[in-house]
């Protein structure tokens, strides 16, 4: 049986979101592998490119959980427009026309020949205040279409992953959790953590079997990132 490998601490991590549906594809795609309460909090929204606005949201959230949390930011960037001037790198801010504005949206892109499109999905993970934060990146490939499918979450319907028929809503959610920008960097998360976190210093490993792991978080502890290999 594999080690399982992990970063313990005192108190479980908070997934600090507002979005309900975010909540249950992290629940979805993590399982049993990273045991997390979750809070909606009233944080600013705040400026800048993605990693730097993703790891000043954990430090907000650090503070005010007073605990380790992980928080969770996505988009979806159209190609076309990034050479926009005025438009800030990166991103158009679906936020901005999300919803019920994808006729908008589709109207908006009329004008480019370059429907490609990627969703971005940034997390962070701050172990607790004073704490700086570790950041990991997702990134599907697709293009802007008309909207098809059901419309119970944000830009899904209006976005298919290169390579497929079907847009992110018409995906059954299974088929959507192995390919998604979120699956990608909670991927990433999952292999990377262990590394980036023992760079830093700042690792207190244990090594568990699998078994053990129920034990292990009977004992009041949890572990943060199993199954990944730490290279020495
Ligand atoms: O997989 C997705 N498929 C389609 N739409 C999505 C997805 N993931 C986020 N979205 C939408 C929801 C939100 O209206 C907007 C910005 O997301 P974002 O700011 O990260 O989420 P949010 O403010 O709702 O929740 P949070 O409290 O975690 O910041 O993009
Ligand atoms: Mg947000």
């Amino acid at each position: 049986m594999a080690a399982t490998r992990g970063l313990v601490l005192t108190h479980p991590v908070t997934f600090v979101t507002g979005n309900a549906k975010k909540l249950e594809e992290v629940r979805a795609i993590m399982g049993q592998s990273l045991p997390f309460q979750s809070l909606k909090l009233d944080l600013p929204e705040l400026q800048g490119e993605p990693e730097e606005i993703s790891k000043e949201k954990a430090r907000l959230a650090a503070i005010q959980v007073n605990g380790p949390v992980l928080v969770e930011d996505t988009c979806l960037c159209f190609n076309s427009l990034k050479g926009l001037p005025g438009i800030c790198a990166v991103l158009v801010l679906v936020n901005l026309m999300l919803q019920h504005h994808f006729a908008g949206l589709n109207n908006l892109l009329m004008a480019y020949e370059d429907k490609s499109a990627y969703a971005l999905c940034v997390f962070s993970l701050a172990l607790g205040p004073n704490v700086e934060p570790v950041t990991f990146l997702g990134k599907t490939p697709g293009k802007i279409v008309p909207a098809r499918g059901p419309n119970d979450f944000g830009w899904d319907p209006i976005f298919q992953p290169d390579g497929y028929d079907q847009t992110y809503a018409e995906m059954p959610k299974e088929e959507k959790n192995k390919i998604s920008h979120r699956f990608r960097a909670l991927s990433m998360f999952r292999s990377c953590i262990g590394l980036v976190l023992s760079k830093r210093g700042l690792w207190n490993h244990q090594v568990r079997s699998t078994e053990s792991l129920d034990t292990f978080r009977a004992s009041g502890e949890y572990t943060v990132a199993v199954e990944f290999d730490r290279q020495e």
